[in-house]
């Protein structure tokens, strides 16, 4: 049988990068999507504005929706404080499976927990299931059209407070068009864009950075 992309992703990993060294499995991933074969991995250019977000705002708690093959989850984790927490919700299980081996391969599994799912099931559950409370950051990786019903459930939901940044990925492309024009005119946020590409292209894209203002 043959091999899928992202196990072709993983073996790059496990012949080129480390263990125990995220940022080596990060070169590792972007060398073979820029060399090899493109992935929706948020990518270098993007991921470096992602670390700068993560960086400045030292996070205790993290939802990311869209693990795909853990690309982000490892640049987000490898920046976490020592008892932060990073929720990764994937609904491919085949996905979901490269990603927690790539996240092994960076030793951070003690700080992931990868979840299989659809955000609209998830999300509603958070609390009880994983004792959270508010999300003090969440990175928008997923379906394009689920960025505006799932922000709407996590406010329904009480897991965001003042403060609580989104990040959202291809707000240009693919875009996610009624997502921007909600965080970008709502009263409840106040939203900036941070102007890249789309991941190892010359295609425009970009991260909308949105802070809940309660
Ligand atoms: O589609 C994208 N990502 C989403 C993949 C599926 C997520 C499924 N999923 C995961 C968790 C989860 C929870 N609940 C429900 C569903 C859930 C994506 C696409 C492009 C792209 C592709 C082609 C092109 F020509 C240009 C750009 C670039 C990106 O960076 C992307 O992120
Ligand atoms: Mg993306």
């Amino acid at each position: 049988t043959w091999s899928t992309r992202p196990q072709r992703i993983l073996r790059a990993v496990q012949q080129s990068a480390t263990r125990g060294d995220p940022r080596s499995v990060v070169r590792a991933i972007d060398q073979f999507c820029r060399h090899k074969e493109w992935a929706m991995n948020v990518g270098d250019e993007k991921g470096c504005i992602l670390d700068s977000v993560v960086s400045e705002l030292n996070p205790s708690t993290v939802l990311e929706l869209g693990t795909y093959c853990g690309y982000s989850t490892v640049r987000i984790a490898s920046l976490l404080p020592p008892h932060a927490k990073l929720i990764t919700l994937e609904f491919n299980p085949d996905f979901a499976a490269v990603a927690r081996q790539v996240i092994a391969w960076a030793g951070l599994q003690g700080k992931v927990q990868l979840v299989e799912g659809a955000s609209g099931d998830w999300i509603p559950k958070m609390k009880e299931q994983f004792g959270v409370k508010t999300f003090d950051l969440v990175f928008l990786d997923h379906w394009k059209d689920r960025y505006l019903p799932d922000t709407k459930l996590m406010e329904e939901c009480g897991l965001l407070r003042k403060g609580s940044i989104l990040l959202a990925d291809n707000v240009i492309c693919p875009g996610t068009p009624d997502y921007l024009e909600y965080v970008r005119n709502s009263p409840r946020y106040k939203s900036q864009y941070f102007k890249s590409h789309l991941e190892y292209t010359k295609a425009e894209d970009g991260l909308e950075k949105s802070v809940f203002l309660g």
